[in-house]
């Protein structure tokens, strides 16, 4: 039997990463999470059911399962014990599971395989930088997956997870050979595939969550087939699509094609999601290398229309700004504006700082009836 620990135990550390261990067979998964209350539910009940959207599988019956909380001793030992451990916790808090790792790693010697399954445009980095820190000394390499697959808790149940019937599961060969799950494909260069996700798959997804917020649609999939913001999504794909072709240096085809398969996914309203948890961690989501700056910049190189990325950026403020202090959101030190300039290094004077500012006023202003296209045009390219 193979060990594997899972840290976060979430919608995807729940939902997603333990059926791959659980179909195989051969694994004995262990699931650590902060989360005292959750654990408490996965100790008691040691099983949950994953159920999927499309009525296209039957539920998986996740039962066996080991729970324990994070920094407790049972979890300290697990992480000794085992020969993989995945992550997924959220990119930002990657920092404390290094902390956890230094305690499990202590004097082992057997090597670990850790894989993240963070959204990023390189998780892996991340955690290597944080357990460098840390000072961790041992023997492991870090991998990573891109997660493609939406999940919710079932919030009406206790652990219990809807989730898409999906098996691709796509992994940094540059770190690791192999990994015997089902749907297992290998990936060179995995930071550009993590790039090609986060400017479209997540772009689209930032654009959705956030003008679906300011909108007030709760679901996810009303926002994405609100004819308003579907008509915005078009927009922005007839030039972030020919931006990311040049900027990736990949055929017309190619990236028509992703992008196609991305609006499908997300105008598809069997996948129950919702605009909160997409909008979720907009510190981390307005940052430089995100869904929101990295193709705004990639569309100004390319001398195109970037409006809608600074309207998504405005939106993502005004989110943050009601949001902040609820479900871990951290609250805002400064003005919305001067945080955004913060975090992106930018002139308050700016151009785009003065166009995001300009946004932010208009959806604050009419806060109720927001018209992201209106919006958008009332002002010059
Ligand atoms: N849910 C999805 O549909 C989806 C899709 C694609 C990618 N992802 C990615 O998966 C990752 C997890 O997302 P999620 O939706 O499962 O989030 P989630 O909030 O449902 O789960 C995260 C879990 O991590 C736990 N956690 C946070 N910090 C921790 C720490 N230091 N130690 C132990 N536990 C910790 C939290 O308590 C929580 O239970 C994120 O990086 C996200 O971007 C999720
Ligand atoms: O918001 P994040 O990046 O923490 O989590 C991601 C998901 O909620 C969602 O954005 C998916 O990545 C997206 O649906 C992928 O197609």
């Amino acid at each position: 039997m193979k060990k594997a620990v899972v840290i976060g135990a979430g919608q995807t550390g729940r939902g997603y990463l333990p059926r791959f261990m659980f179909e195989n067979g051969n694994y004995e998964i262990t699931l650590v999470d902060k989360n005292k209350a959750l654990i408490q539910l996965l100790q008691e009940d040691q099983a949950y059911c994953i159920h999927f959207y499309s009525k296209d599988r039957k539920p998986l019956y996740i039962h066996g399962i080991h729970a324990y909380l994070s920094d407790s001793e049972e979890a300290t030992k697990a992480i000794y014990e085992a020969n993989y451990v995945f992550t997924s916790v959220g990119e930002q808090n990657l920092g404390d599971v290094a902390r956890q790792l230094k305690a499990g790693l202590a004097g082992k010697k057997k090597k670990t395989i850790i894989m993240t399954a963070e959204n990023g445009i390189n998780p892996g980095r991340v955690l290597k930088q944080h357990m460098q820190e840390e000072g961790i000394v041992a023997e492991y390499v870090i991998s990573m997956t891109a997660v493609f697959c939406s999940t919710v808790k079932l919030d009406k149940t206790r652990l219990d997870i809807l989730s898409m019937n999906e098996y691709y599961f796509p992994f940094d060969a540059d770190a690791i050979d192999t990994i015997d799950f089902e749907g297992a494909i290998p990936v060179h260069d995995f930071e550009k595939f993590l790039k090609r996700k986060i400017y479209t798959y997540n772009a689209l997804a930032g654009l959705i969550s956030y003008c679906g917020y300011v909108k007030g649609f709760e679901v996810y999939g009303d926002a994405a087939n609100d004819p308003d913001i579907s008509k915005t999504m078009d927009y922005l794909l007839e030039d972030l699509n020919p931006s990311l072709e040049d900027y990736f240096q990949i055929t017309k085809e190619d990236e028509e094609e992703f992008a196609q398969r991305a609006m499908k996914k997300m105008k598809n309203r069997d996948i129950l999601d919702f605009n909160i948890k997409n909008g979720r961690a907009p510190k981390r989501k307005l940052g430089p290398t995100e869904r929101i700056m990295s193709p705004m910049k990639i569309l100004m190189d390319h001398h195109r229309d970037y409006r809608i990325m600074e309207f998504v950026a405005a939106a993502a403020l005004v989110y943050w700004q009601e949001r902040q202090g609820l479900n871990n959101e951290p609250m805002l030190e400064k003005s919305p504006i001067e945080t955004f300039c913060e975090l992106n290094d930018l002139d308050m004077d700016s151009k785009i700082a003065q166009d995001v500012q300009y946004y932010y006023e208009q959806i604050m202003k009419n806060r109720n009836h927001v018209q992201v296209l209106d919006i958008i045009d009332s002002k010059a390219e």
